[in-house]
C-alpha cells in the first residue's frame, strides 16, 4: 500500500499542514509552537479559536522545567503522554491518582478520586508545572487549594475535557491569577495536554 513510512517525514508534513491550515496569526510565536503540537494531538485546526493563555505562561513553564520542577498530572494518561527525553532536567512526572490512600481521601472530602489525589501533591506543588487533561474536579480542587494558601505552581496547563464542569473549571483558572493555558469550552483531553507539556519542555519540534 502507498503511505508515508518515515516518522520524521510524517511529523514534518503534519506540522506544515497545521501551519498552513490553522490561523495562528493572533498568537505569539512561543504560544503558537505549543498550540501547533496540541492541534497535532487532536486533528482539529480550529482549536486555535478556543485557546486562551496568560502572557507569561510559556516563559514561566519553561523556566520552571529548566530549574528542575516536577510535572504534576491529574491522570496517568497525561503522565504517560509526557515524553521523558524532552524534559530538560530529568524532571519528575507525578500522578498520585493510584495511591492507595486516594479512595479514602475522596470519601473524606466528598469529591472524586481525581480531586482527592491532589491532596497528595504536598510541597511539590510550589513552582511545579501542573498538567490537568482529564478531570474538571481536579482543576477545581487545585484552585480551591491555591485559594486556601497552598504553594502556587509556576504554570498550569488546564485542559480537562467533557460536559460537566470542564468549561467552568477552565474559566475559573483563567480568572485565578495563575499562569495558565486553556482551551475554552468542552474540548480538551489527556493527549492534547501531554502534547502541550511536550512542547513546553523542549524548543525542538
Ligand atoms: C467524570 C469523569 C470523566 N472522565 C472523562 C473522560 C475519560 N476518562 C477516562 C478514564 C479512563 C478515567 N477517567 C477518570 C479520571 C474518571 N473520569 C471521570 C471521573 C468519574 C470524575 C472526574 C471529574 O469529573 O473530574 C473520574 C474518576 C474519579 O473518581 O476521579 C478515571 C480515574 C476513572 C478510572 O479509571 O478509575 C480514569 C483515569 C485513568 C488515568 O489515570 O489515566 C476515559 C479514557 C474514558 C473511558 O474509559 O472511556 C476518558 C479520557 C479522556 C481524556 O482525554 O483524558 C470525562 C469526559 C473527562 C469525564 C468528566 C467530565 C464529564 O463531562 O463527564
Amino acid at each position: 500500500m502507498e503511505y508515508v513510512r518515515d516518522g520524521a517525514e510524517i511529523y514534518r508534513r503534519s506540522f506544515a499542514t497545521i501551519r498552513a491550515e490553522a490561523d495562528l496569526s493572533g498568537l505569539p510565536e512561543d504560544v503558537s509552537r505549543v498550540v501547533v503540537r496540541m492541534i497535532h494531538a487532536c486533528g482539529m485546526v480550529d482549536l486555535v479559536d478556543d485557546v486562551r493563555f496568560s502572557a507569561g505562561v510559556v516563559t514561566a513553564a519553561r523556566k520552571a522545567l529548566l530549574d528542575g520542577a516536577a510535572v504534576l498530572c491529574d491522570a496517568e494518561m497525561v503522565a504517560s503522554g509526557v515524553t521523558r527525553t524532552r524534559l530538560p532536567a530529568a524532571n519528575e512526572v507525578i500522578c498520585t491518582l493510584r495511591d492507595p490512600a486516594v479512595p479514602r481521601l475522596a470519601a473524606e472530602i466528598g469529591n472524586t478520586r481525581s480531586a482527592a489525589a491532589l491532596d497528595l501533591w504536598g510541597d511539590r506543588l510550589g513552582g511545579a508545572v501542573v498538567a490537568i487533561g482529564n478531570a474538571p474536579t481536579a482543576l477545581f480542587r487545585l484552585l480551591e487549594m491555591v485559594a486556601a494558601g497552598a504553594p502556587r505552581p509556576a504554570a498550569v496547563v488546564g485542559i480537562p475535557v467533557g460536559f460537566i464542569g470542564a468549561a467552568e473549571s477552565k474559566e475559573a483558572l483563567a480568572e485565578s491569577g495563575l499562569e495558565y493555558l486553556i482551551v475554552r469550552g468542552r474540548r480538551g483531553g489527556s493527549a492534547m495536554t501531554a502534547a502541550a507539556v511536550n512542547a513546553l519542555a523542549s524548543e525542538a519540534e
